[in-house]
């Protein structure tokens, strides 16, 4: 218990300095008026309710991930293109693009390559702490942001989501556990995600999302988060009145993540 509470200190808390000090520095290199002159700025966003329901998809937020703190390099060798493409030929019902560079091995440049050749939803996946993030993610050309509630106050969850939600993005809020979800919930969301790994010492239950689905209002899209391997918990979870399911390293460790996830699919 101590040891794990320790942990939860560390890495979280070390992601959130650092993204703070990136942050400032991002601002004094783009000014905000430069994003919103981007090209992407203006384009109307992929509906995540949209896609997430229509029954032709899977329902299945499939992330590229190079590495990650948990597990060290997952794959470093393929371009975000080939893998966000094999995931949308597979049925994806939205891609989720890590943009942190110092924990996830991401970029803000993956984020527009992958927009420039997929028509579905995309999350931008990254540690949103301040408004110019959410700028900057409808300027790079996400459909959604990510509020992680472990890491933001219920105020800060409401100015981010009704600001994103004003710039025609949706919105994806990340629990943990009840206490969470019950202090962070707010009109502007869109989706609730559960995580079903903690965030600070990295063990993973699916348990999680089995505990908290009843607690989470029917407004909401309900999205099981993490640690998602057997095709078999997608079918439990979907039975337990999840609507999505967000995977990133069970695809992104094979050679073809795309590939992958298609014969995963086959067995929903
Ligand atoms: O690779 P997995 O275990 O399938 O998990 C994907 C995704 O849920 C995970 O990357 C994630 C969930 N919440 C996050 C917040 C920040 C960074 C990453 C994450």
């Amino acid at each position: 218990m101590k040891s794990s509470q320790s942990a939860k200190g560390n890495i979280l808390d070390k992601i959130v300095e650092k993204k703070r000090e990136e942050i400032a520095l991002s601002k004094l290199k783009t000014p905000l008026i430069k994003l919103e002159q981007s090209d992407f700025f203006s384009r109307a966003c992929f509906s995540l309710p949209d896609f997430i329901l229509n029954p032709a998809l899977t329902g299945i937020i499939a992330e590229f991930k190079r590495k990650s703190p948990s597990k060290g390099i997952i794959n470093d060798k393929l371009s975000v293109e080939e893998v966000t493409n094999g995931y949308v030929a597979a049925g994806a019902s939205a891609l989720s693009v890590l943009t942190d560079e110092s924990f996830f091995g991401g970029t803000n440049k993956d984020l527009i390559a992958a927009r420039k050749v997929n028509s579905i939803p995309i999350l931008r996946k990254d540690f949103m702490l301040d408004e110019f993030q959410i700028i900057e993610a409808k300027a790079l050309g996400a459909d959604i942001i990510l509020l992680i509630a472990s890491i933001l106050s219920p105020l800060e969850i409401q100015n981010l989501s009704k600001l994103a939600k004003s710039l025609g993005m949706n919105v994806l809020l990340e629990v943990h556990n009840l206490e969470e979800l019950n202090r962070s919930l707010c009109e502007d969301l869109d989706a609730v995600g559960v995580n079903n790994r903690n965030l600070g010492d990295f063990s993973v239950s699916i348990q999680h999302s089995h505990d908290l689905v009843d607690h989470i209002p029917s407004e909401f899209l309900k999205i099981s988060e993490s640690g998602i391997s057997d095709p078999k918990k997608i079918v439990e979870l979907k039975r337990a009145g999840f609507n999505g399911f967000l995977i990133g390293e069970n695809f992104m460790k094979e050679v073809d993540p795309g590939k992958a996830m298609k014969e995963f699919v086959a067995q929903i």
